[in-house]
């Protein structure tokens, strides 16, 4: 692989903003393609993939070094250059690079401590709280989150089928294939724009990790019900609860963040949906409005986002113990507010993307202990593997 200076300075200028100022990834690297606009199609894939990569493996890559994390541009060459040794990379002969040229990297690996931490790179408290909370279970779970993770699509059943989309998408020169065990998803090969294509721009397909496209089935929604969406944010899972419910019936989708629901509401548009009705949170009232009301109650609640970090691997670093005690508060709270919209004999399905069972489990036990008139019907996690993040998903039923 041919390398070149300026790219590689991308990189580290991508790692100094992001781990100095606290800022995501995704946002530093979008910034710095945009001010190079002479990079071609294969320098911007250089610096977006190395950065990300080494977002992964930061805490790893500075154990190999033996030294402190630093945002100084010194050590982030170091740090670059043992990564790309690590990767079986061949360093060019720049000078920048000639204090790790004869790093040792097989007697360094030698001494790698059996710590899921530093293999896998987590902080110490997430890689002690997933040992607490996972047991046996986050070896695996914490080897799949640094897998990156796959554009996965889901079609629009109202417009469209999954061969037909596949098809078109093929004759635009795209790769893909079916998603396993699943009718409507389909993954796509590589990093395309997908918003200047006909299929997306006429909505006949919607850009859906796997693992998600698994919670509205979940729900067991069906045309004509009563359905609301709490925390429907741009409305990923609205679109695809509608779809189900053959466009027929009635959702209302909610949140804190008017904004996102704008952008639902022109993706509902596109996609030939239009028994949503979208309703921002701005008091208490809003939910008193509609108590006893919905058929089926969706709680996507906000949380740690820790089963995406496939997608956000940004989260281990910038996710803090004590905003993940705040997220356990507002879920909480979701769940003992938002259930009142519920009718009785009506299903609440509670979602989240975390691997953490005080966001999961926990949360639906609390509930269950405080609320007699609920039982739990089912409830399913779905782990981050090959083409999907980490969810988890419990339906209860409000009895009569
Ligand atoms: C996991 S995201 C939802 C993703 C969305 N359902 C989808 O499928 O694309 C959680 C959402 O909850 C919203 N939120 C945060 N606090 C909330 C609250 N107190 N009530 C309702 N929504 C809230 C956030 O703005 C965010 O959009």
């Amino acid at each position: 692989m041919r390398m070149f200076p300026n790219t590689v300075a991308g990189v580290i200028e991508a790692l100094e903003t992001s781990f100095g100022k606290g800022i995501y990834a995704d946002k530093v690297v979008e910034r710095i393609l945009r001010s190079n606009k002479k990079w071609g199609s294969r320098d911007r894939s250089f610096v977006a993939e190395h950065t990300y990569e080494i977002v992964r493996n930061w805490r790893f890559l500075w154990w190999l070094l033996d030294m402190e994390p630093s945002t100084k541009r010194k050590s982030l060459w170091k740090l670059v250059g043992v990564y790309f040794l690590w990767k079986g990379i061949d360093l060019p002969d720049w000078p920048k690079f000639d204090s790790i040229r004869d790093f040792d990297l097989p007697s360094r690996l030698a001494e790698l401590p059996k710590n899921i931490g530093i293999e896998e790179s987590f902080p110490e408290w997430f890689n002690e709280r997933a040992e607490n909370e996972l047991g046996g279970n986050w070896a695996a779970i914490a080897h799949n989150l640094n897998v990156p993770a796959y554009v996965i699509l889901r079609v629009n059943t109202l417009k469209s089928h999954r061969a037909d989309v596949m098809e078109e998408l093929r004759e635009a020169g795209h790769t893909v294939t079916e998603l396993p065990d699943s009718e409507i998803g389909i993954i796509l090969e590589g990093r395309p724009r997908l918003n200047h294509l006909p299929a997306f721009q006429e909505g006949r397909i919607e850009v859906q990790d796997g693992g998600s496209q698994q919670i509205a089935p979940f729900t067991g929604v069906t045309a004509g019900q009563k359905v609301i969406d709490a925390c429907a944010g741009a409305g990923g899972k609205t679109l695809h609860l509608a779809e189900m419910m053959k466009n027929r019936g009635s959702i209302v989708s909610m949140d804190i963040e008017e904004r996102k629901l704008g952008e639902l509401e022109k993706r509902a548009q596109r996609s030939g949906i239009n028994i949503v009705k979208t309703h921002p949170i701005d008091s208490r009232t809003t939910i008193s409005k509609y108590e006893h009301w919905a058929d089926t109650l969706l709680l996507d609640v906000p949380c740690s986002g820790t089963g995406v970090i496939k997608r956000d691997p940004d989260t281990k670093w910038k996710l803090q113990p004590e905003h993940l005690e705040r997220t356990l508060e507002i879920q909480a709270d979701i769940l003992e507010r938002y259930s009142n919209m519920l009718r009785p004999g009506g299903t609440l399905v509670y979602a989240t993307c975390s691997i953490f069972k005080s966001e999961n489990e926990d949360q639906v036990r609390n509930f269950l202990e405080n609320h007699p008139e609920y039982t739990l019907e089912q409830e399913e996690r779905v782990n981050p593997c090959e083409y999907g993040d980490g969810f988890y998903m419990a339906r209860l039923i409000k009895n009569d």
